[in-house]
């Protein structure tokens, strides 16, 4: 464990410092609530727990904690335990430092058993909150990424196309939205299986990977409707990247089972024209309104959105 105390005084730091050696923590010090705040900025991801003694010179233990939990809040920091080290034993004093921040509030003189199981007890508590980060983020991934084919979810996909529009407001970068769908995939599931057409899904991803490149802005937006972000490019550029992914797609059936499934695709495609006239409801609904164009207008197609185009 990295512990940072402070305390003015120097026996009670020499005292501390003694009891957390025999802890095996290694222990940085400080000798007010100033130099405690330019320390925590300095190693503040690495350490585990701060010892703070309320009454110091210049800045108190109490406006130390107050200014490290302001900073931890703004930059969305990890909890951090802090335990006040205090010769008083009033009421309000104690009050004031667990809503300074402080997690607990120890009266001097410190027992020595009684610090190091407030420590073991702060510890419980820090591998706890880990664990919890470590879950929430195994289920932001699991609710980012459509489980089938890896590519993002359609919560995911959308908040790429959010990126892709500031980058938009920032530098003008112009992107293109393209939505595409299988051609008469039903037909896929009902001649050779459920299993069949999940395989198809899969290597239609490889495709368009294979046809853009391995980066690419990949979403599954339903069933067999997939969305994909190309950015930096002109309205030709765009229309031209993805008839290539078509014709790609084309060229390139499935192989499962011993039986060759060929499949097609029907892309529409939609450029983010300005931030006052589209927001992403309007591309995806721009783009939408293109595939259907090129499903109805006979599948294996691209059409691209036109201002005019009306449905
Ligand atoms: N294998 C498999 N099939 C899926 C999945 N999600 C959706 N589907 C199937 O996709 C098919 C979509 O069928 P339709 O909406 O009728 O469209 P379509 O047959 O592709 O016809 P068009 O889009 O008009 O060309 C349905 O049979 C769904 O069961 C999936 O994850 N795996």
């Amino acid at each position: 464990m990295k512990v940072l105390i402070v305390d003015d005084t120097n026996t009670d730091r020499v005292l501390l410092k003694l009891y957390l050696s025999k802890l095996d923590c290694v222990v940085i010090e400080a000798h007010d609530g100033q130099e405690a705040i330019d320390l925590f900025l300095e190693h503040g991801q690495d350490l585990d727990l701060i010892l703070m003694d309320v009454t110091m010179p210049n800045v108190s233990g109490i406006e130390a904690v107050k200014a490290i939990r302001s900073i931890q809040e703004s930059q969305k920091q990890e909890w951090l335990p802090v335990i006040f080290l205090s010769a008083s034993s009033e009421e309000e004093s104690i009050v004031e430092g667990i809503l300074a921040g402080g997690d607990d509030y120890l009266i001097k003189p410190i027992s020595q058993k009684i610090l190091s199981v407030k420590m073991l007890a702060m510890q419980r508590i820090a591998d706890m909150r880990r664990r919890l980060v470590e879950t929430n983020l195994a289920l932001e991934r699991l609710a980012s990424t459509d489980y089938l084919t890896g590519v993002a979810s359609r919560r995911a996909f959308e908040s790429a196309l959010e990126q892709a529009m500031l980058h938009f407001r920032e530098i003008h970068m112009p992107f293109a939205c393209g939505m595409f769908d299988l051609d008469k995939f039903k037909a896929v599931n009902d001649t050779f299986g459920h299993d069949a057409g999940d395989e198809v899904l899969i290597k239609v991803v490889q495709c368009v990977r294979a046809s853009l490149n391995d980066k690419v802005i990949i979403g599954r937006l339903g069933g067999e409707e997939f969305g994909v972000i190309l950015e930096n490019l002109n309205e030709a550029d765009a229309f031209a990247a993805f008839d290539k992914v078509r014709k790609y797609i084309e060229s390139h059936v499935t192989t499962f089972e011993g039986h060759d499934i060929p499949v097609t695709v029907s892309i529409g495609v939609a450029m983010f024209h300005s931030v006052e006239n589209d927001n992403i409801n309007t591309l995806i609904k721009r783009a939408d309104q293109a595939l259907y164009e090129a499903k109805r207008s006979g599948r294996n197609r691209v059409i691209y959105h036109a201002r005019n185009m009306v449905h």
